[in-house]
Parts: C-alpha cells; sequence; structure tokens
C-alpha cells in the first residue's frame, strides 16, 4: 500500500495559492470517491490563476483623444475625456434628450461633462441647473467633478441624491439633469417634470436592465411618454470592463433585456489570461479559502481593500455594490439555490458582473447557478476542484 505522500499532489503554480493540506486530504478523499462510483463526476485540482490586473487605473482625463473630425472644436476642454458619442450626446441642443446606455458606458462621465459644457459654453445660469443623482456617492462624484471642471460656478448648481431632493429647496428649474433615471421615485419625476411642457430642457440616462428593484424603471418608461418627442441616445462603448465580463454579462441579460440587440464594444486593455475566474469549491470553507487566499493575492499586487468588492452570503449584496466601481468583483455562494433561473436573480448578477473594471470572479459548491450555464463556457477559467466531463468531447458551440 502507498504512503499518504506517496498520493499524487495537485500541481500549483504559485505557492501562495497552493491548496491547504486539509483542502488536498477532502479533494483527494472526493477524488477517489468519485472515481470508485461515476467515473463522469472526476473532480481535478486546479490552481487558482495569477489574477491578472492592469497596472495602473488609466486617467479617463488623458485618454480620450477626439474620434470625429471635427468634433476637435466642439467644447474646447470642458468635453475632452469623451468619445465620440459621448461628445454628441453632451454637447446637444436644447430639449429633452434620454440616454440608454448600459454600464460603464460612462453616462455619468458625460452627463457631468454635458452640465459643465451648458453652464459654462452655452450660458445656461447655473443656479437654474438641478442635477438629480440616485445615491449620496452618486452626487459626490458629480459635486466633486463639477468643481475640478468650471470651478466656483459649479457651487451655484444644485446637487442632490432622489432621497433628499424634497428637502433640498428647488432651484428656478432652467435645465434638469437626471443620472439613473430608471431608480428615480415616480413621485419625484412627475414633481420635476410637471407643468414643463414636452419641450422641456431635461436630460436623463440610464439603463432600464439595471433596475433591481421590481416596477423600478416606471420613471424611465413614463419619459417617453411625458416627451414624446426626446432624442434618444445610446452609447455602446465600455470604458469600464474588460471583454469577457461584457460578454458575460450580455449572456446573462439576453434573455430577459428591456433593450434587446444592444451593442457593447469594450475599450479596456485586453489582458492575458483575463477570463472570469470561476472557483469550484468543495464545502463552506473551501469557499471561504478561495475568497481569503484571493483577498491576500490581491492585497500584495497592490489592490486596496475598497477596489476589492466580494458580493455574497459574507459580503456585500449586489444593491450595496450596485453605485460602485471595483478593480475586482468577487460572486461567492452562487449555487443554483441562492441564484436560481429567474428575472430577479439575472438582473442582479447583471449589475454586479457591470461593476468590475479589472477582474470577475465567480464561486461556489456543488454544480453552481444554472444563470453560468448561459455564459459561453470559454470565457470562465475554472479553478478549485474542477469537475472533468468524460462522456466525451464537446461539441463546439455555434454562434
Ligand atoms: N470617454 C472615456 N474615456 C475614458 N474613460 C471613460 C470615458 N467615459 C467614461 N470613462 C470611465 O469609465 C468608467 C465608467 O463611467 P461612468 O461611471 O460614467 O459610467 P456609467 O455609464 O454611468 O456607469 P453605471 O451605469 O454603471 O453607473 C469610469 O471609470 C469613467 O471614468
Amino acid at each position: 500500500m502507498r504512503r499518504p505522500d506517496e498520493r499524487k499532489q495537485p500541481q500549483v503554480a504559485s505557492p501562495l495559492f497552493e491548496l491547504s493540506a486539509d483542502m488536498r486530504t477532502t479533494a483527494e478523499r472526493r477524488r477517489r470517491t468519485h472515481r470508485s462510483h461515476h467515473s463522469r463526476y472526476v473532480r481535478e485540482a486546479v490552481p487558482m490563476p495569477e489574477p491578472a490586473l492592469t497596472t495602473r487605473t488609466p486617467d479617463p482625463w488623458l485618454e480620450s483623444a477626439p474620434l470625429l473630425t471635427g468634433m476637435d472644436e466642439v467644447g474646447a476642454g470642458l468635453l475632452d475625456s469623451l468619445d465620440a458619442m459621448q461628445r454628441v450626446a453632451a454637447s446637444a441642443g436644447r430639449g429633452p434628450l434620454l440616454i440608454n446606455a448600459s454600464p460603464g458606458t460612462g453616462k455619468t462621465h458625460l452627463l457631468i461633462r454635458r452640465v459643465a459644457y451648458l453652464v459654462q459654453e452655452l450660458g445656461v445660469p447655473a443656479r437654474q441647473c438641478l442635477v438629480l443623482a440616485a445615491s449620496g456617492p452618486g452626487a459626490a462624484r458629480i459635486r466633486r467633478e463639477l468643481g475640478a471642471l468650471i470651478g466656483r460656478e459649479a457651487a451655484s448648481i444644485t446637487v442632490a441624491e432622489f432621497d433628499d431632493f424634497a428637502a433640498a429647496s428647488p432651484p428656478e428649474l432652467g435645465h434638469v439633469f437626471v443620472d439613473d433615471l430608471p431608480r428615480m421615485p415616480m413621485r419625484l419625476f412627475r414633481q420635476v417634470t410637471e407643468h414643463r411642457g414636452a419641450e422641456a430642457d431635461i436630460t436623463a440616462t440610464g439603463d432600464p436592465d439595471s433596475a433591481l428593484v421590481s416596477g423600478e424603471p416606471a420613471a424611465f418608461a413614463a419619459f417617453s411618454d411625458q416627451f414624446p418627442q426626446a432624442h434618444v441616445m445610446r452609447l455602446s462603448r465600455n470604458h469600464r470592463s474588460p471583454a469577457a465580463v461584457l460578454v458575460a454579462a450580455s449572456q446573462v441579460i439576453e434573455p430577459i433585456s428591456r433593450v434587446p440587440g444592444r451593442l457593447v464594444q469594450p475599450e479596456r486593455p485586453a489582458l492575458e489570461g483575463s477570463g472570469i475566474g470561476r472557483c469550484f469549491a468543495i464545502d463552506a470553507d473551501d469557499e471561504k479559502h478561495f475568497v481569503e487566499d484571493l483577498t491576500d493575492r490581491l492585497a500584495e499586487l497592490g489592490v486596496a481593500p475598497e477596489e476589492l468588492a466580494v458580493i455574497g452570503p459574507d459580503g456585500m449584496s449586489v444593491a450595496e455594490a450596485a453605485d460602485g466601481e471595483f478593480r475586482v468583483v468577487c460572486l461567492t455562494g452562487m449555487t443554483a439555490e441562492a441564484w436560481p433561473n429567474t428575472a430577479a436573480a439575472r438582473r442582479e448578477l447583471y449589475v454586479a458582473l457591470g461593476r468590475t473594471r479589472d477582474l470577475a470572479y465567480v464561486s461556489h459548491t456543488g454544480a453552481g447557478s444554472p444563470l453560468l450555464a448561459d455564459v459561453d463556457q470559454g470565457l470562465f477559467s475554472p479553478f478549485g476542484m474542477v469537475p472533468q466531463d468524460r462522456s466525451g468531447p464537446e461539441q463546439p458551440r455555434l454562434l
């Protein structure tokens, strides 16, 4: 009989991700059990791949060059950091404008620059501008960036979050800007739009697919009724997430999308090996070890704690993560029970993936959520105790 230390140990690429001794024992035991009973359900220990991070967070203020010939003069400086479609939207004339675009396409980025442009270039009085944001951090970002763009004049612009606006003193309404319209309470939508004719100066942004609370996109739907002449613009360039994450998010939302056929084009650099990490854990402890190892490794690579979002039973909720942008998003506990094939779970997964700047991970025990089966499996980098399907070679999926 072989001694235990003569057993074949899993191959590991990095000592940091070496499976702990008891994980190995469990894994070995599991492997042997499965082999002896059902050869189809063999699992193989695969080490976690080295996280592929961008070396620095690119500076959006410096990155974009004007993309349309002849657009260079528009907005002299204020619109420099916008891509072509963002620039067209930001410099649009008066009247209602709706920017319907997915997470990470720069809706907030352009809305802020549109406010600055209208005030500074077109002479819209700052004190007649009202900017409404869905969250406190969202409103703070708008205030901060407006201050950086137009200095003291920004102080005269009313910026409030939806929940606080009733308490704020409304300015004499000139131009209203709404960031994240699908989340706007209908009561507030009526308050800022009533008695304002179909040609009102109102700019709103949003993605109806990102509305997590049922009935939430009501204000988004009401916009088209209230402003039937509104210009509607779509943005397709995504400035936040890597290609693998964007494709996965599109595949998850596609069956229930409120904006079918939406185009998404990744603008972030494609990194080698930057698929979505998928950890197959043996049990809850194993999954905890994975999160600890990932957290430690990312800290060594210089990722600050607030740049990592761990979503799941021991972390934050999707709603809590929904207003942030994180270098790494890690969705834990993605079992079939916690993430069933429902529209609500689909939207949550779409929103969570959309917060990713560099890398996304999913982890689960068992076979995992059925929603993960809707994602092309080639987008995943599986690790942990990965099931090996011995039923024959997989047929290539036709696109
Ligand atoms: N033209 C651009 N060039 C470079 N970076 C950009 C550009 N536009 C936006 N970004 C960056 O892309 C990220 C996403 O932008 P932003 O938060 O404005 O998107 P959003 O559409 O409002 O997203 P969400 O709907 O998820 O809140 C931010 O980091 C922003 O700085």
